[in-house]
């Protein structure tokens, strides 16, 4: 998959594609459908697909503390894309510049100067330009003029619900992580580096992982029952993913994975961590007995989990 960061390193040979445009936060089963459509779109056409995605995403442009946390970052999503099949990711800035063109200019600007697009697959509810004035509607009239057609992706539901990347946050946020899977097709998980901690947890009896959260947001707090993989392998664990007020309290959210069984150096390596099953929120104890009384539970709770239950 090939990856064109801003409308200015488009070039000639970009143009002539089938597109669609959004967040694609999660890359949920809503997007799949829309993705795959875009496949067969593209074999029809005999055009690449391409996904034009924003970054940062306008809700954070517009408000970067209010925005909901992501479920994926750029780069997660950039995965996700790729193994969906898609052959280009138009990334664009979400800029002063970019929110005040007008959807007419969207249009002329990003899909028929930029990308030459052939065909546009949209959801029906799907609003861009200026003030989101450009609509489906819209695109229907100002398609044939331009050179492209346009058709709304039938509306995926699950449970009767439509399903969204709002959708999923809520799922994390009610620990309904059998909903988030079901919405997502796999289930949610956060990516990153092991970075070295404060070495308490070696003394506290349960080693941990600390993944590299930067600054980023993430949807869910609280103690989870995880599976790792690591290097092609898959190990059950639990997590931490909260500011620790126990022991210290930088304000920032920190995860914590141990991996049950595991014994070995993690320092600078990568994993990716799925959420299964929450198991209680993140507490200040009075000591750091208590805290290793608590975490010794939350082991047992994990390995009582998995017991019987094939690793996924
Ligand atoms: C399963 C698990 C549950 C935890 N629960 C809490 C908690 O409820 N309250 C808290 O302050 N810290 C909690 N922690 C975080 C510990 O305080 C943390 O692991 C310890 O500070 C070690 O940090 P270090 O790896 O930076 O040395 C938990 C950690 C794990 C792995
Ligand atoms: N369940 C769905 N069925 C059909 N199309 C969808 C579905 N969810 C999203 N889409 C379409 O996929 C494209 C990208 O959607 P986008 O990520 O911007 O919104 P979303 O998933 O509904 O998230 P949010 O909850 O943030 O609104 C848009 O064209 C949107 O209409």
């Amino acid at each position: 998959m090939h990856l064109v960061r801003g409308l200015h390193n488009l070039r000639p040979r970009h143009r002539g594609c089938v597109a669609t445009i959004g967040n694609f936060d999660g890359v949920h089963r809503g997007h799949q459908a829309i993705l795959a459509r875009l496949r067969e779109r593209a074999a029809e056409l005999g055009v690449p697909s391409c996904v034009v995605i924003f970054e940062p995403q306008p809700r954070e442009f517009f408000g970067p503390d209010t925005a909901p946390p992501r479920l994926s970052r750029l780069r997660d999503k950039l995965e996700l894309l790729a193994a969906e099949g898609i052959d280009r990711v138009l990334c664009l800035s979400f800029n002063r510049r970019l929110r005040e063109l007008s959807a007419a200019e969207f249009v002329h600007a990003v899909l028929v100067e930029g990308l030459g697009v052939k065909h546009l697959e949209v959801g029906d509810d799907f609003r861009f330009g200026c003030d989101r004035a450009g609509d489906f509607e819209f695109l229907r009239q100002v398609g044939p003029v331009e050179g492209f057609t346009v058709e709304a992706a039938a509306t995926i539901e699950v449970a009767g619900e439509r399903v969204s990347s709002t959708r999923v946050r809520e799922a994390l946020a009610e620990a309904n992580f059998a909903l988030a899977e079901h919405l997502l097709g796999r289930p949610f998980t956060i990516e990153g580096r092991i970075l070295h901690g404060q070495k308490l947890a070696r003394q506290l009896g349960t080693p941990t992982a600390n993944v590299q959260l930067k600054r980023r947001r993430v949807p869910l707090s609280g103690v989870f029952v995880v599976s790792v993989e690591l290097d092609g392998r898959r190990w059950p664990g639990v997590a931490n993913i909260g500011v620790r007020p126990t022991v210290d309290g930088d304000g920032r959210p920190h995860l914590e994975v141990h991996l049950l069984d595991f014994a070995g150096d993690l320092y600078g390596r990568h994993l990716t961590v799925a959420f299964h099953h929450k198991l209680r929120d993140e507490q200040r104890f009075a000591s750091l007995e208590a805290l290793k009384t608590a975490i010794d539970g939350d082991v047992a709770a994990a390995r009582a989990f998995w017991q019987g239950q094939p690793l996924k």
